[in-house]
């Protein structure tokens, strides 16, 4: 695979910051649906009225006080079997981002596929759209909501840099940097470097080899998250026998 240098960053890339919309991720459609999207270009909004979640549950966010982007790339390097590379690639470099604020000794963790956890609380979910050309991916679309400034959760579950912090971040400056650390995971991942991203995925992984309870078919079940196959799926050891998992099929008890 080609080896790219810095200057293929996508300096300059076109930021369109709307006050308001229903999603980022239905605004990159429509880019890409009227072919204005180029390689690199992101929505950013302060409110979203219809955000869109993984498990098609939807996304909400105190309006103004959060990271609510979508980027779109065109990732045709990679095969439509392939897709989970995007998923490590995009967790790591929302990783990467909230490190250089919170310190690399930080307990950041990715939840499986990609939420992006401090100890058990859930900082910021990520939502990977991909539009395929026959076996490959034309299109992607990673939407990122990240609990910035908001203090308020309706759960306990979920938290915010502020919340962790005590401090408060300027929007603009902290997207640009985290669109800086995005990029370069996603170049590693175009310069080939996939064994890479895999070793730091994992590194990272939430409950990875650790035994803890989940829900498998209704059933409450107690496994040990022992890997993650080419595709994605959740490789956990349950009663001494080793299952593999799709999003639906497993879910997290905390
Ligand atoms: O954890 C999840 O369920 C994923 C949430 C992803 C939310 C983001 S916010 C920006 C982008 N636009 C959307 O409609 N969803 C994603």
């Amino acid at each position: 695979m080609e080896a790219l240098s810095p200057q293929t960053l996508f300096t300059g890339q076109q930021i369109i910051w709307l006050p308001e919309c229903a999603s980022t991720n239905a605004e990159a459609q429509a880019l890409i649906l009227k072919n204005s999207a180029t390689d690199g270009c992101t929505v950013i909004t302060d409110k979203q009225t219809a955000g869109r979640g993984q498990r098609g549950n939807g996304w909400e966010a105190a309006p103004g006080e959060n990271l609510t982007l979508s980027v779109i790339w065109k990732p045709s390097f990679l095969a439509a079997t392939e897709q989970f590379q995007l998923s490590q690639a995009v967790a790591l470099g929302v990783l990467d981002w909230v490190q250089t604020l919170l310190g690399p000794d930080a307990a950041l963790r990715v939840k499986w596929p990609n939420d992006i956890f401090y100890g058990s609380q859930k900082l910021g979910g990520i939502l990977i759209e991909n539009t395929l050309s026959g076996a490959k991916i034309q299109y992607t679309i990673v939407g990122i909501g990240l609990n910035v400034n908001q203090r308020e959760f309706g759960a306990p579950t979920a938290t915010s840099l502020a919340g962790l912090t005590g401090r408060s971040y300027a929007l603009p400056p902290q997207a640009a940097r985290l669109l800086e650390c995005l990029e370069r995971r996603y170049l590693q991942l175009r310069a080939g470097r996939v064994s890479q991203l895999r070793y730091d995925y994992l590194q990272a992984l939430y409950r990875y080899q650790e035994r803890h309870p989940y829900e498998v078919g209704g059933q409450q079940v107690t496994g040990q998250i022992v890997g993650i196959d080419e595709t994605g799926r959740l490789a956990v050891e349950i009663n001494g026998q080793l299952r593999s998992f799709g999003l639906q099929e497993i879910r997290y008890i905390h």
